[in-house]
């Protein structure tokens, strides 16, 4: 609002009138009584009128203001867009008066500032509008009156992938029945069989003044409303997805989907709105965050919300993948290749994930020779076989994950600084488990069911000091360290709650507290813990990494130190 502080009364005269719109950029200037009250206004318009009928400047503009003057009390909001628009047509003057809530006039407002309002109002009900539009889990499409698509839902690409904006409905969907559903006589939701897919389909016509405008149609998998009737409601909710899921799993060999992932804290919230959107693009992702916080368990969530999802999930290991054989594993190679080459060659795994998704896990120990090849996939979106002559065009989708700064080893000249800026297109950083202990509990319920189940125990929860102690914990090896001890805890538990006594880390940590020798290296206790760890474990380093609660590679880390020590 521009404050005003000017004012006429009904015996003012034309030249006080002059004066005032001489002085400021008013269109029209506030009319008051003798208390102060606004009556009216008296514009440039009534000022024209009233020099053409002959009036001098002493003249009263009593005859020529406008009395009926639409105008706003200071403390008045649009409830909605529709009130803001109604108001936008209607007012008559460029300038609309404002009064205090005594009635006296205090500012005007233009037109440009109510444009200005109209925005920011048009574009919080879009934010909103395509939140739901990412989230709902079931699929919507907005189409235009002759059906031409406006809009499509993240899950309608699930059921259908090819359905896109610009298109019409039908030729996706051919049995849609469009015309009732614009005419407005679809009892929806009715049952139809599309391309031999079961749908249950429910449609609206958009009315807006009388007349259809278009159409929005929700429409969803009649087989997965079906199969999720079969489960019990009291059941967890992750369990019931996953085996709804499983035939997806069967079909591209993951496990997990956006449901798998545990945990109601903020962040956790905020990672699964993240993963939800990214999920609807191609583009690369970058997923970093500690070992252990769930980068694996990420990835195929987004894989599974994409419209990929009924393609190949291929994860490679580049921390595992000896460096010699890694560009074959990676881009296959033609028969003969090399010696040992298998007769009619092998697909990489970029090939075999075609179409689908490519997840490259602890991307940070990619060898630096590799890394140019990735970088060429990237960019030209084609790969070469070793001993090949010929490229092949691949549609894979770039899953990234790492739990060492790339940034830092860009700067040790450890990783191509090209790679990494193509690489964190998108990034998603997975939170460690200190920084969302209030999932704690939720995830202590989730691995307890799990684990009772595996080993045929009934327990039901874990005693309060354990509770308290857990909460308390610094979980360097994150939600896979908890995960590992809620397993360890089961199988030691003899009632149905989990005592203090039960957990390793809590009787590791008495011990450690009562029995060693004061001032002794905290690297000696990381060497005896992965000493006794390879020696449960026969020497088998991905078990001993998972009984320690850390990644394969940060295990060869550790080893390499140990070694220096
Ligand atoms: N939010 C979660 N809900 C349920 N389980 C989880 C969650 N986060 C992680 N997990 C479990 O923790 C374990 C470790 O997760 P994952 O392998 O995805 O971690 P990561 O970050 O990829 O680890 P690394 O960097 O060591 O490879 C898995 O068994 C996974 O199922």
């Amino acid at each position: 609002m521009v404050p005003v502080k000017v004012s006429l009364s009904p015996d003012s005269t034309v030249k006080n009138a002059l004066v005032i719109f001489r002085k400021t950029r008013l269109t029209g200037i506030p009319v008051v009584n003798k208390d102060g009250l606004l009556i009216g206004i008296f514009t440039r318009f009534n000022l024209y009128d009233c020099l053409l009928q002959g009036a001098n400047l002493d003249t009263s503009i009593e005859d020529y203001y406008l009395r009926d003057v639409i105008y706003f009390r200071e403390n008045k909001t649009f409830n909605n867009l529709t009130e803001l628009i109604l108001w936008l047509r209607n007012v008559r003057i460029g300038q609309t008066p404002v009064v205090d809530l005594s009635g006296r006039p205090s500012g005007v407002i233009n037109q440009a500032y109510a444009v200005n309002h109209l925005l920011d109002h048009i574009e919080i009900l879009y934010e909103e509008l395509s939140n739901i539009f990412q989230q709902v889990p079931c699929g919507i499409v907005a189409t235009d009156e002759l059906g031409t698509i406006n809009l499509v839902s993240v899950f309608l690409n699930r059921i259908f992938p090819d359905v896109k904006v610009g298109g019409h409905i039908n030729d996706f969907i051919p049995n849609l029945p469009f015309e009732k559903i614009i005419n407005g006589v679809w009892a929806g939701p009715q049952r139809i069989n599309c391309l031999s897919k079961d749908l249950i389909v429910n449609g609206l016509p958009i009315i807006h003044t009388g007349k259809t405008k278009g159409a929005i149609l929700i429409i969803q998998d009649a087989a997965e409303i079906d199969s999720a009737k079969y489960y019990n409601q009291n059941e967890l909710v992750p369990q019931v997805k996953m085996e709804r899921y499983d035939e997806l799993f069967k079909l591209n060999g993951t496990k997990y989907t956006i449901e798998s992932i545990i945990g109601k804290s903020t962040v956790m919230a905020d990672i699964k709105r993240r993963a939800l959107q990214v999920a609807t693009s191609s583009s690369t992702v970058l997923i970093s965050g500690e070992s252990g916080t769930g980068k694996e368990l990420l990835a195929q969530a987004i894989h599974n919300a994409s419209n990929r999802a009924k393609r190949s999930f291929i994860k490679v290991n580049c921390a595992a993948i000896p460096a010699d054989i890694a560009e074959a594993e990676l881009f296959g190679y033609e028969g003969g290749a090399f010696t040992g080459a298998l007769r009619h060659g092998k697909p990489g795994k970029f090939e075999l994930a075609d179409g689908g998704t490519i997840f490259l896990d602890e991307i940070g120990d990619m060898p630096l020779s590799l890394q140019s090849k990735l970088l060429r996939v990237i960019q030209e979106k084609e790969v070469e076989r070793i001993g090949g002559i010929k490229t092949k065009k691949v549609d894979v989708r770039i899953l990234a994950a790492t739990n060492r700064n790339l940034n830092n080893l860009v700067k040790e000249g450890k990783f191509r600084n090209d790679l990494y800026y193509r690489l964190k297109v998108l990034v998603i950083t997975a939170p460690p488990l200190r920084e969302h202990t209030e999932d704690i509990p939720l995830l202590l319920d989730y691995f307890i069911s799990k684990f009772s189940k595996e080993s045929g125990k009934k327990i039901k929860g874990v005693a309060e000091d354990v509770m308290k102690f857990l909460m308390n914990h610094r979980w360097p090896g994150n939600i896979r360290e908890l995960e590992n001890m809620v397993e360890r805890a089961v199988i030691y538990c003899n009632n149905n709650i989990i005592e203090l006594n039960d957990l390793e880390i809590y009787t590791k940590e008495r011990k450690n507290k009562h029995e060693l020798p004061h001032g002794l290296a905290l690297s000696e206790v990381t060497k005896d813990a992965i000493m006794k760890a390879l020696e449960i474990t026969g020497g088998n380093k991905s078990r001993a990494a998972k009984i320690l609660g850390i990644s394969r590679a940060a295990l060869y880390d550790k080893l390499k130190e140990i070694k220096n020590l």
